[in-house]
């Protein structure tokens, strides 16, 4: 960087002499004419100077073309992005009720209840994400605050939207764990130093699947020449989710152990393999369940799924039989688990 700024220096230094050496010539040309014009006011042909002129309407053409392709620009396009979002507000009868901002300031937010035509104005710390918003996540500083949405956003994950936050800053995008994957990847690149994401948050919170997407993300950015062991990555998951994950209160596919997942890279940038600790599984659970919880899913997976041998080979009954009394004592089906 240092020889890089130095070979600026001395090519500002090249190009500010060239500059210098320039007005000097300009000077000289005026002064030599001035003695000799006398002579010349008789040539009419000083009227050569009209090419002057031309060229400065000539300078103004171009400007004026930047102005006309800015008008093509859809106005939507320059509205700030919140504006027209649908926002619950707080409400001095109802508590809280739906509105639409129809614009900004610095004070605050002026927007329209859904069911009337009037407008109304709040502070920022009075305006609050819909259900219908499909933006859960907020910046503190580079810790990026997410909510649960409890269902599936369409493209919200989509490889389209992987490529989007590629390369990008946090804040150039509206807050996404997939900038904070690319935020990490960079660092680890010009830092030469391992970068770690921290992902906490009560039982139900989202954290698994923030994890899951973390990893997706870098392997499908740079996994690409990994081949398989992307995949083996990828297909972890599952396997440690049915040894390791139970039905509770909180969550159906509740993660019953602590997790540390470790990408490798190679030197230049690529994702070259893995590694999965886990630590304090809740070993208690496979014995005895809380009302409304399930053991693990895996032996309700064997039970649903494996083959007549494997189910003798590994003397398996039915879950209402004695030696799978630990299995019944709750809930026996969960969707999407059996
Ligand atoms: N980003 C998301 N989009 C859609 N649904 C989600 C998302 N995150 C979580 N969920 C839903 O919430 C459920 C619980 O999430 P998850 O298992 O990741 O929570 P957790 O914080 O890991 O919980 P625990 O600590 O109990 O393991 C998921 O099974 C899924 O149905």
């Amino acid at each position: 960087m240092l020889r890089t700024l130095d070979k600026r220096q001395k090519g500002g230094g090249a190009s500010s002499t060239i500059e210098a050496a320039q007005v000097k010539a300009k000077s000289q040309v005026e002064v030599k004419p001035v003695e000799k014009v006398q002579p010349i006011r008789k040539e009419p042909p000083v009227e050569k100077v009209a090419p002057v002129p031309r060229q400065e309407p000539q300078r103004q053409v171009p400007r004026q073309q930047p102005a006309t392709s800015n008008k093509r620009a859809p106005i939507e396009d320059q509205l700030p992005p919140d504006y027209g979002r649908i926002v619950w507000i707080t409400d001095p009868v109802d508590g809280f009720s739906a509105a639409r901002i129809i614009d900004i300031s610095k004070s605050g937010f002026t927007l329209t209840p859904l069911d009337t035509e009037d407008t109304v104005a709040r502070r920022y710390e009075e305006v609050f994400s819909s259900e219908d918003d499909p933006r859960k996540s907020s910046y503190v500083a580079n810790i990026l605050i997410s909510i649960n949405p409890y269902q599936t956003i369409d493209g919200f994950y989509s490889t389209s939207k992987i490529k989007e936050y590629r390369g990008k800053s946090l804040g150039q995008k509206e807050p996404h764990i997939y900038a904070i994957a690319d935020k990490s990847y960079r660092e680890m690149k010009r830092n030469r130093k391992s970068q770690s994401i921290i992902v906490s948050g009560e039982s139900g919170a989202g954290k698994t699947e923030s994890q899951k997407a973390v990893l997706r993300y870098l392997c499908e950015n740079w996994g690409a020449e990994a081949g398989p062991i992307q995949q083996r990555l990828l297909e972890t998951n599952p396997i440690l989710e049915a040894f390791g994950n139970a039905k509770t209160l909180r969550n159906n596919n509740s993660s019953r152990f602590g997790k540390f997942v470790q990408i490798h890279f190679a030197n230049n940038g690529t994702v070259s393999g893995g590694f999965v600790s886990h630590y304090l599984l809740e070993t208690s659970r496979i014995c005895r369940q809380s009302s409304g919880e399930r053991n693990y899913h895996i032996f309700y997976q064997l039970i649903a799924g494996s083959s007549p041998e494997l189910f003798k080979y590994l003397s398996l009954g039915q879950p209402h039989c004695f030696n799978m009394y630990f299995l019944i004592l709750n809930t026996f089906s969960v969707d999407n688990f059996l």
